[in-house]
């Protein structure tokens, strides 16, 4: 039987608020098993873009990267955003380590050939290095991925955290049982956005094609759901999607999807 493996991908407003990031890494070290942790971290890369006069320009989701929004972002992601939270787990005696794609050539990528929108440089990931991830976890290291790539020419590449959790769980897929964890601030998929109690509790492929039609999938959800059916459709066991508290073992309201 295989080893189980959670992937972890935590958004943007549970990392910008400090009480809610600290309460998740208290979870998140406490989980049995191996694990990983991918963040993404795009709010506060605008707003440190925008202290130096750097406009972010967002398309669909998708942040236009040209060079100088490249820099604040390996700042921001590579740097302070992942160092604070590979600190902060040591301080919670769980042993991680932060990496990029580059580090250890973990996740390797193409820049996206420019089609209708020119994204600069962003990356499509083309493989991600299971055996050096496999080391980490046999060592008792727990990665901690942030939103960037590399080309394998020298060139990183800004690579949506959504996207880099479900690779990482498709290329451990043959030696993991892997479970694909997207936390953010809402209970789970919700039938009415506003409404947090409206939690749908399990999604298929039939139901998600519903959901697609009457417009109940919509902005951020959208590229989120694109990558669970992604996962699913390449050897991930499982997805959920829900608030930080589907981690603790009594939690039953959040959104659970299979093929
Ligand atoms: N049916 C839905 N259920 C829950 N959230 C939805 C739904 N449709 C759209 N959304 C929006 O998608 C957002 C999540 O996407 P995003 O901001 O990209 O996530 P993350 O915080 O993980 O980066 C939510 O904050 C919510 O506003
Ligand atoms: C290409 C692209 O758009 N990358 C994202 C990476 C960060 C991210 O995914 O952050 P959240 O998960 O907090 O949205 C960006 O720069 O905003």
């Amino acid at each position: 039987m295989k080893p189980s493996l959670s992937i972890l991908k935590i958004g943007g407003n549970v990392i910008e608020n400090k009480a809610e990031l600290s309460q998740f890494l208290t979870l998140f070290s406490k989980l049995e098993g191996f694990k990983i942790l991918v963040h993404g971290g795009g709010k506060l890369a605008t707003e440190i873009g925008k202290k130096m006069g750097i406009e972010s320009k967002m398309v669909g989701g998708r942040r236009i990267t040209d060079e100088q929004s490249l820099e604040v972002i390996t700042m921001v992601y590579a740097g302070l955003t992942n160092k604070r939270v590979v600190a902060e787990l040591q301080a919670r005696n769980c042993n991680a380590i932060g990496l990029s794609g580059a580090d250890g050539n973990t996740i390797q990528a193409h820049k996206r050939p420019v089609k209708d929108i020119d994204y600069g440089f962003a990356g499509d990931v083309d493989g991600v290095n299971e055996g050096l991830l496999s080391h980490l976890l046999t060592l008792g290291l727990t990665p901690v991925f942030c939103a960037m790539t590399h080309d394998g020419k020298g060139q990183l590449l800004n690579t949506n955290a959504d996207t880099i959790a479900s690779e990482v769980a498709i290329g451990l897929g043959e030696r993991y049982e892997t479970t694909l964890y997207y936390c953010f601030e809402k209970n789970g998929v919700l039938k009415d956005v506003s409404d947090d109690r409206s939690v749908i509790q399990h999604i298929d492929t039939a139901t998600y094609n519903e959901l697609l039609e009457q417009g109940i999938i919509a902005d951020g959800m959208l590229p989120k759901m694109a990558n669970c059916f992604h996962a699913l459709n390449n050897g991930v066991t499982k997805v959920c999607i829900g608030n930080m508290a589907m981690l603790t073992q009594n939690e039953k309201l959040y959104t659970t999807i299979t093929l």
